[in-house]
């Protein structure tokens, strides 16, 4: 089977990588299956700077093309924090759930009507051999009162998906795997993968 490596350290997404790419065709390998994989530091202040970040550093160092991923939350009611700080919101210690309380309680006093938020996705593709291509894809929805469900991960419980009904962490991971940003992205992607593949091939 052909594999494709992800740029990422995050449990949550690798899960979500391997079954959207299982059903593709691909087997997934992420820096969990490498054991002293580089730390990238993320300086960017776009969501496209830091994916573009992560891939070209881990495909410079493995020599082989990769994925990055950089991914948050936009909240429309804090100026669209916390965008591309999300993973460290609260802190370096990276807490999904401590992140979500800081995003809850800088809410308290917002009504319902204008907690819109979304979820952006920005993927980036890097090869030795060539150019990097980045996509991005978005998800709409709502910030709830409190955290509901615990499938997914970071702030997947307070993140209400109206044509759902339900916050993103009560979804089945298939369910918010048709949905979701990174989804949304990687059909994005996917229109350009197959040129970008015959391009490696010809490489070789
Ligand atoms: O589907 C999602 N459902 C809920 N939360 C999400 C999702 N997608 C990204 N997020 C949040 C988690 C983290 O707070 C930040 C990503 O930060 P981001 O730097 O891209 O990832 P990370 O540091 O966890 O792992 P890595 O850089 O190794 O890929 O946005
Ligand atoms: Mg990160």
């Amino acid at each position: 089977m052909k594999t494709v490596i992800i740029a990422t350290k995050n449990k949550g997404k690798a899960k979500e990588f391997e079954s959207l790419f299982h059903s593709r065709g691909f087997q997934v390998q992420t820096l969990l299956d490498f054991e002293d994989a580089l730390d990238v530091e993320e300086t960017g202040t776009t969501f496209e700077e830091n994916a573009i970040l992560k891939a070209e550093a881990i495909s410079k160092m493995l020599g082989k093309f990769v994925i990055g991923d950089d991914s948050g939350l936009i909240v429309d009611a804090l100026d669209g924090r916390p965008g591309v700080y999300s993973a460290r919101y609260a802190g370096e210690a990276k807490s999904d759930s401590a992140n979500t309380e800081k995003v809850l309680q800088e809410l308290k006093d917002v009504p319902e009507e204008k907690r819109t938020a979304r979820f952006y996705c920005a993927l980036a593709l890097a090869s030795p051999n060539q150019e990097t291509i980045t996509v991005s894809g978005s998800v709409e929805g709502r910030i709830t009162n409190e955290p509901k469900g615990t499938n997914g991960f970071g702030y997947d419980p307070v993140f209400y998906v109206g044509e759902k009904g339900k916050t993103m962490a009560e979804l089945k991971s298939n369910e918010k795997n048709e949905i979701s940003h990174r989804a949304n992205a990687l059909h994005a992607l996917e229109e350009k993968l197959d040129a970008f593949l015959e391009r490696e091939a010809t490489q070789l």
